[in-house]
Formats: C-alpha cells, sequence, structure tokens
C-alpha cells in the first residue's frame, strides 16, 4: 500500500495552518518551542511522538488555546488571532469517550457543532439539520441519530465527536488522537471516514499513536519529541529515516484506560511499518 500522493497545490492558495518559529506553552512555561510547520490544502498530517512530547500543545497552540510564547500563527492567510471565521476549523479535542453523565443523542452533540454556523435568530433551520443528518451519515452513523451517546462504543463516540466537528462544515479538521483507545475494528472504521473526508478536499491535521489504519491516507508525518519537532516530511522519508527519528514506543495511558491490556493495538507509530516489512 502506498501513501497518499500529495494533492495538486494551486500556488495563489493560502497554508491552511503555517507556523513560524512558533512556541506555546501555559503560562510562562514553554513547551512546545521553536516549530515551523506550513500544511497546504488537501494535505493530511500525521503528528506522531512519545507521551508528553508536546502534540496537544502544538494543536491547542495553533487554534489559540494556550499561550503563543513567540513566533506566529498563521491561518487560512491571516494571522490566527484575526481569524474571525472560526467554523472554517473543525476541532476534535483529546477525549476518547462523553462522560457517562451526558444525557444527549448523537443528533444532539452534533447539532452543537452547528452553532457557529447558525443565522442571527440562532435557531436550527432545515438546512442545519440536513448538514447535521449529513455529518451522521458520513460517519457511518445515521441510524444512531436518536441513541444516548452515552450508550455508544467508545468508537461510535468517537465518530460522534467527529460528525460534530464536521457540522461546521469545517476546511481543515485539527484531530487530537481520534483513535485512542478504540479497538482495531473501530479503527479501520475510523479510516475509512477519514478517507471520505479526503474525497471531500477536507485538510486534516490529525495527532495520532496508531498510525496503522491512518497510514494509507497520509501525505505526511511530523514528528514531536522533548517539545520540538524532530522530522517533517514524506510517509516514506519517515520509513528511510526510521533510526533517526525513532521515539520510545510509550503505551498510550488512555489506551490503557479503557482496555487494562492495552487492547491489542499497535502502540508505536513505526509498529504498522515495521510489521509490513517482516511480513
Ligand atoms: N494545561 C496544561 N497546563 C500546564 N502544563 C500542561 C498542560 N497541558 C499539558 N501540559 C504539559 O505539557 C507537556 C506536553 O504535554 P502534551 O499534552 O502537549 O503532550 P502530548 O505529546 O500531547 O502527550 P500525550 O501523547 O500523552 O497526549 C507535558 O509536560 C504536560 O504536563
Amino acid at each position: 500500500m502506498t501513501a497518499a500522493a500529495a494533492p495538486h497545490r494551486d500556488p495563489a492558495t493560502p497554508a491552511v495552518i503555517e507556523l513560524r518559529r512558533a512556541s506555546f506553552g501555559y503560562g510562562e512555561r514553554p513547551v512546545l518551542v521553536d516549530a515551523d510547520l506550513v500544511v497546504h490544502p488537501g494535505e493530511i498530517v500525521a503528528v506522531v511522538g512519545p507521551n508528553g512530547s508536546g502534540k496537544s500543545t502544538l494543536m491547542k497552540g495553533l487554534l489559540g488555546l494556550n499561550e503563543r510564547i513567540a513566533g506566529e500563527v498563521t491561518l487560512f492567510g491571516v494571522p490566527g488571532h484575526e481569524l474571525h471565521d472560526r467554523a472554517r476549523i473543525g476541532y476534535v479535542p483529546q477525549r476518547h469517550t462523553l462522560s457517562a453523565s451526558v444525557r444527549a443523542t448523537a443528533e444532539e452533540i452534533v447539532s452543537t457543532g452547528r452553532l457557529p454556523r447558525l443565522g442571527w435568530l440562532g435557531r436550527l433551520r432545515a438546512t442545519d439539520r440536513q448538514v447535521v443528518a449529513r455529518s451522521l451519515e458520513v460517519v457511518g452513523l445515521a441510524d444512531r441519530a436518536a441513541t444516548e451517546v452515552s450508550t455508544l462504543s467508545g468508537g461510535q463516540q468517537r465518530r460522534v465527536l467527529i460528525a460534530r466537528a464536521l457540522a461546521g462544515q469545517p476546511e481543515v479538521l485539527v484531530m487530537d488522537e481520534p483513535t485512542a483507545g478504540v479497538d482495531a475494528a473501530s479503527q479501520h472504521v475510523l479510516a475509512d471516514v477519514l478517507e471520505r473526508l479526503v474525497d471531500r478536499g477536507v485538510t486534516m491535521l490529525i495527532v495520532t499513536h496508531e498510525l496503522g489504519a491512518l497510514e494509507r491516507l497520509l501525505t505526511r508525518i511530523v514528528v514531536v519529541d522533548g517539545g520540538r519537532i524532530r522530522f517533517d516530511g514524506t510517509p516514506s522519508a519517515y520509513a528511510a529515516a526510521r533510526d533517526r527519528v525513532h521515539h520510545d514506543h510509550d503505551s498510550h495511558h488512555h489506551d490503557d484506560e479503557l482496555h487494562g491490556d492495552g487492547g491489542g493495538v499497535p502502540h508505536g507509530p513505526l509498529d504498522a511499518m515495521r510489521d509490513r516489512r517482516t511480513r
């Protein structure tokens, strides 16, 4: 299986995400430093690295959800803090399941993702309901619209959260571990969901511990380690440089929380490549 081809790029179209020597942290403390990263329209970029290396800090930083200590963030060609149309970005935060205390149907949760696009009356119109229904359809949960989310499986809940992000009709999806804590079968379902989004031209930046199921979709892989971007290249360049960019295969604590034994999924982003090579 080969990685996805890099999309054709119109030089006149600005990058979706552009970081120049950006440092992000919490309070005064820098966590992710000196990051240069450019994501063009149509790219599917995986961000990998050990636990605590700064991946989530990178995601939150580019979304303006933590402190920018230095450098520049440009989104769709404008400084990040000046981007008023936030609905252009869909964010799936790092949270593997919805709390059991959330008493809402899948449709209600997904409808909240429509809020940034509502008209001045602030009410869901017929077109909004159609978008919500379509978002549930894309993630394969049309038949669960009326189901309480707390009764859905972990993988299905992740898909509800992705559908919620899709309901805002974003041009880019920033996802923090969409496959964390879900079993191998659900990971493949999620990869199929993401593939449908690729076909629709959605740009994606995905933090993941399980490169396996997503690998065929990726145009680039970024390795974060020790608070810095250590590698940024194509999947084949990553495979070739794997000794240089190798990092610890921390078993992922989120998987442990859900499965105890980690659920039998590969833990390191390099695992899938190594498996294939030895087959
Ligand atoms: N809200 C916060 N306030 C203070 N420090 C934080 C906060 N969130 C994360 N950190 C610290 O920043 C560092 C990097 O954390 P981050 O969550 O970015 O890593 P990560 O690579 O996403 O890890 P994981 O794979 O475990 O999710 C850690 O030392 C963490 O303790």
